[in-house]
């Protein structure tokens, strides 16, 4: 039976908060989201699938409504299929990136994120399966991981908090059942970051190798190789996103002074960017971590075409544990055998985060059966999905 598309509706949530990283602050951040509706009746009711564009990109809204949605809702309905009569997610991307050049992937990456992982949604409810079974029996093994290790992020910078509230925030993620925490660093001072680094080792027992720091791409190479050398006796989990994302150079003589794990690539949206970062990054495969996240990045379709690239140069799929604490990317994680995924226990409501009833122990979150990507067992999102289209 062959799928049509026959709505698509576009909309914005604002995630803003009082939070700040070293380089912006949340106070405008919003988020696009999408239904894509299809002719498949379910319970009475056509099957939709859902998208939003993670964190950290403002919404896309004006590419999706000029470019993307229009190419998607006016393309010849075989011309998305396989040859069963299912979704082609390929074909759908190139669909998307007709009469698209090459190059300043910018926030059009975005845009097609967004429906990309709304196609994903879509093709593996219609199939009743949660979306790591699909993804697994497809691009996987078949055989996909019933657990993902998960990181809390959070520690960032807000009006008067004090290294007090930075430590009870971090004691809650350990009562929620994170093993490894990370915190925002290079929005203050070299000597106010280590006494907050301190801190949060302290609540750690003294154990820094469950710490990461994220300095969001604010050092220059000086600064880059000063806190390196500052931080490189604590043997933090890893040091992150030291400079600009986009200057391999730097990265790469980061990585040549400071011994300990390097991450990064959040901010890097496509196949030609991460292996920019492959080849001149100065990634080292035995104990980096690139971060890419599939929802800013094209989606799923490139993320894969991204795994491909970094099997060549001979990276371990596990190394890879991808940027925006969202249920797409741990879908992802499960059935492509990453490395684990992020989470944000306090931060980015109501769109990111796992199932309303998920459990995480021992830093591991389990996955659940709900078909599709599952915002239906995430209340509060779901809500502001359903209104898209009610
Ligand atoms: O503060 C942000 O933009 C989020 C971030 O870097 C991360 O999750 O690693
Ligand atoms: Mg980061």
């Amino acid at each position: 039976m062959a799928v049509k598309i026959t709505n698509v509706y576009e909309g914005v949530v604002p995630i803003s908060s009082s939070i700040r990283n070293a380089w912006i602050d949340f106070s405008s951040m919003d988020c696009s989201i999408v239904a894509i509706e299809s002719d498949v009746i379910r319970d009475g009711k056509p099957v939709v699938g859902y998208g939003f564009n993670s964190n950290g990109r403002y919404s896309a809204g004006e590419i999706l409504r000029r470019r993307v949605l229009p190419r998607l809702l006016e393309a010849e309905p075989g011309s998305l299929l396989d040859e069963q009569g299912g979704l082609d997610h390929a074909k759908a991307w190139d669909v998307m990136m007709n009469n698209e050049k090459p190059g300043g992937h910018g926030e059009r990456s975005v845009a097609v994120g967004v429906v990309d992982m709304a196609l994903f949604d879509l093709a593996s409810k219609i199939e009743g399966k949660p979306l790591y079974r699909y993804l697994s029996e497809r691009y996987g093994d078949g055989q996909p991981d019933d657990s993902v290790f998960v990181y809390a992020a959070g520690g960032y910078y807000a009006p008067g908090k004090t290294l007090t509230d930075l430590q009870d925030e971090m004691r809650g993620f350990l009562d929620l059942g994170y093993d490894v925490v990370k915190m925002k660093i290079g929005g203050a001072d070299l000597a106010e970051d280590l006494r907050r680094i301190e801190a949060v080792i302290d609540v750690l027992d003294g154990d820094g190798s469950r710490l990461a720091v994220d300095v969001n791409g604010r050092f220059d190479l000086n600064t880059a190789l000063e806190y390196g050398r500052a931080i490189e006796p604590y043997r933090l989990f890893w040091y992150e996103e030291i400079g600009d994302p986009l200057d391999y150079h730097l990265n790469a003589t980061v990585a040549e002074h400071y011994t300990g794990p390097i991450a990064t690539g959040e901010n890097l949206f496509s196949l030609q960017d991460a292996r920019n970062l492959i080849r001149y990054g100065g990634l080292r495969p035995d104990r980096d971590t690139i971060q890419v996240d599939p929802a800013l990045s094209y989606g799923l379709v490139e993320y894969l075409r991204i795994q491909d690239m970094l099997r060549q140069h001979g990276w371990s799929s596990r190394r890879c544990i991808p940027h925006g604490g969202h249920q797409f990317s741990l879908h992802i994680a499960a059935a492509l055998k990453l490395g684990g995924n992020e989470s944000y226990p306090g931060e980015f409501q109501p769109t990111g985060g796992f199932a309303d009833d998920a459990v995480v122990e021992k830093s591991r979150v389990g996955l659940t059966d709900t078909p599709g990507i599952g915002f239906e067992s995430k209340a509060a999102f779901y809500k502001v999905l359903r209104a898209l289209h009610s």
